[in-house]
């Protein structure tokens, strides 16, 4: 595991990042919160949380593309709004296959790109806490951001010409470790580590303070006019 004290092995910049946002269809995404939102909300809260990831990671200025893999045509038609690219989740055999799919459409067109993949639950993200992840991992061949319960990952990045070899879903921290990849430790990058599986989740994420689309979505609520 390296700190931020510590020396990186090459400090050669790699320019500007693609980044991979896998994106479940809404009908089934974020199934652990209905508890919590109730089944009407759910979908809606979901694709605000995409929103809201989408969004600030376009704004940060190390992205030069967000491709989301997705299936759900409304979170495609409003995530391509925002200006992300959007690619079937042709492999349909989950999260993994979705991310190493992401992965291929990026090197296609841009085979020196370095690229990352970021979950789409973090509606408190930030971009400058995101930039600074970025930068930080341009260093390493392959690094990681785990989730705010230490026991997930939310960011698993790989730089140019190196395969991202994703093992996400659960316990994936471990995995990623056990993988090779450099855990990032930096502090002040809750954001980025912030997913809302869960009511305490979207609670603490709350409190560390939303994006625009999840905040509007929460207080509203499930509107008469969207039943
Ligand atoms: N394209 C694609 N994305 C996926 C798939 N499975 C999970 N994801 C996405 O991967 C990210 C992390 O997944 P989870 O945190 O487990 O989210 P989730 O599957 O919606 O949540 P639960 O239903 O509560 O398990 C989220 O952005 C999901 O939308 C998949 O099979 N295909
Ligand atoms: C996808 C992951 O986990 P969860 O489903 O708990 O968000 C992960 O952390 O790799």
């Amino acid at each position: 595991m390296r700190t931020e004290g510590e020396t990186a092995t090459n400090t050669d910049p790699t320019g500007p990042w693609s980044l991979v946002v896998p994106l479940k269809p809404l009908a089934r995404a974020k199934s652990r919160l209905t508890p919590a939102s109730g089944a009407l909300l759910r979908p809606r809260l979901a694709l605000a949380f995409a929103r809201d990831t989408v969004s600030a990671a376009l704004s940060c200025p190390e992205v030069a593309d967000v491709v989301v893999v997705t299936d759900d045509t409304t979170a495609g038609a409003a995530l391509a709004a925002l200006g992300a690219r959007i690619v079937a989740d042709a492999p349909a055999a989950g999260l993994n296959a979705a991310l190493a799919h992401g992965e291929r459409a990026v090197r296609t067109g841009r085979p020196r790109s370095a690229l990352a993949a970021l979950n789409a639950d973090l509606p408190a993200l930030r971009p400058v806490e995101l930039s600074r992840v970025l930068e930080f991992s341009a260093a390493f061949p392959r690094a990681f951001v785990c989730d705010a319960a230490g026991i997930g990952t939310t960011f698993l990045a790989a730089g140019p010409g190196v395969e991202l070899r994703p093992y996400f879903g659960g316990p994936s921290r471990a995995r990623h470790l056990a993988s090779g990849a450099v855990e990032i430790t930096l502090s002040g990058i809750d954001s980025v580590r912030q997913d809302v599986d869960t009511g305490d989740d979207l609670r603490a994420a709350l409190a560390l303070g939303v994006g625009p689309y999840t905040a509007g979505r929460w207080a509203a609520g499930v509107r008469a006019a969207d039943r």
